[in-house]
């Protein structure tokens, strides 16, 4: 048996833009309808919601049905959470508030076994489809992806030497963490986030690499697109769910 190509990286790689959804729900159901909608990617939240390792376990498997690559954010840079959800078949992970290029390389490690790296073998798990993926622990970083996140200052002022170190893929921006770090909760389009945005986007292209954003208003997301971000969230089953069911509602409100 081969790994399924990671379709999100190669798009990625060759600068073609990969509409994603985020997944807040912690349900596999709800994902799977996501799953459902066309989208490049899926983002299973484990920052955020109420995940764990069996209800992502869940979510990766109904996306795996779709052409669709689940992308899994991590709670922390934690080497042996990295190593837990990379043996559960999470193979695209998000890592928050990464500020340092030390740190990124870290991370980088933690996914990768020695000599590159430190983290755990195990022989069979579903990563490898329970040891049915030959040659798995020798080939897994191909299709590995690794979107660290840049949400503060000091992040952006490091930004080229994080997006420089070798298997960072994308710098994937939190704007309301962002937003919020510099004086702006809740409004990631003041001028000086929309530069500290821009500056996280040149430091990927100048390293050869992606970037990344959530953008769930229509308007922000075409203006990300038109900039060159390529892996763009544009839109979360949490607010597609509360935000539709008030507004169904309130239709019918005298
Ligand atoms: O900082 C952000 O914004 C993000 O990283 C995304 C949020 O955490 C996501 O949960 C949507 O609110």
């Amino acid at each position: 048996m081969k790994e399924r190509t990671n379709t999100l990286k190669a798009a990625l790689q060759q600068g073609r833009p990969s509409i994603g959804l985020w997944c807040s729900l912690a349900s596999a159901l709800t994902t799977e309808i996501m799953a459902g909608s066309g989208a490049g990617w899926l983002l299973i939240d484990g920052e955020h919601s109420p995940n764990d390792l069996r209800s992502v376990i869940a979510q990766l498997q109904v996306i795996a049905a779709f052409p669709c690559e689940g992308a899994v954010r991590l709670p922390s840079d934690d080497s042996v959470l990295i190593k837990q959800f990379m043996d559960a078949g999470a193979r695209s992970l998000m890592i928050p508030n990464v500020k340092t290029a030390e740190q990124a390389r870290a991370i980088v490690s933690a996914m990768s076994y020695a000599p590159e790296g430190v983290r755990g073998f195990s022989v069979g798990h579903r990563a490898n489809q329970f040891g049915r993926i030959a040659d798995y622990h020798r080939n897994a970083r191909a299709n590995q992806l690794l979107a660290v996140q840049i949400e503060c200052e000091t992040g952006v002022a490091n930004a080229r030497e994080i997006a420089a170190v070798e298997g960072v893929d994308v710098l994937f921006v939190g704007p309301g963490d962002m937003s919020t770090n510099m004086n702006a909760m809740g409004n990631p389009n003041a001028g000086h986030v929309q530069q500290a945005i821009a500056a996280v986007h040149e430091a990927a292209v100048a390293a050869g690499k992606a970037s990344g954003i959530l953008a769930p208003v229509k308007a922000d997301a075409d203006r990300y697109l038109r900039d060159g971000f390529t892996m763009v969230a544009v839109g979360a089953d949490l607010g597609l769910l509360a935000r539709g069911s008030d507004n169904l509602v309130a239709s019918f409100s005298a």
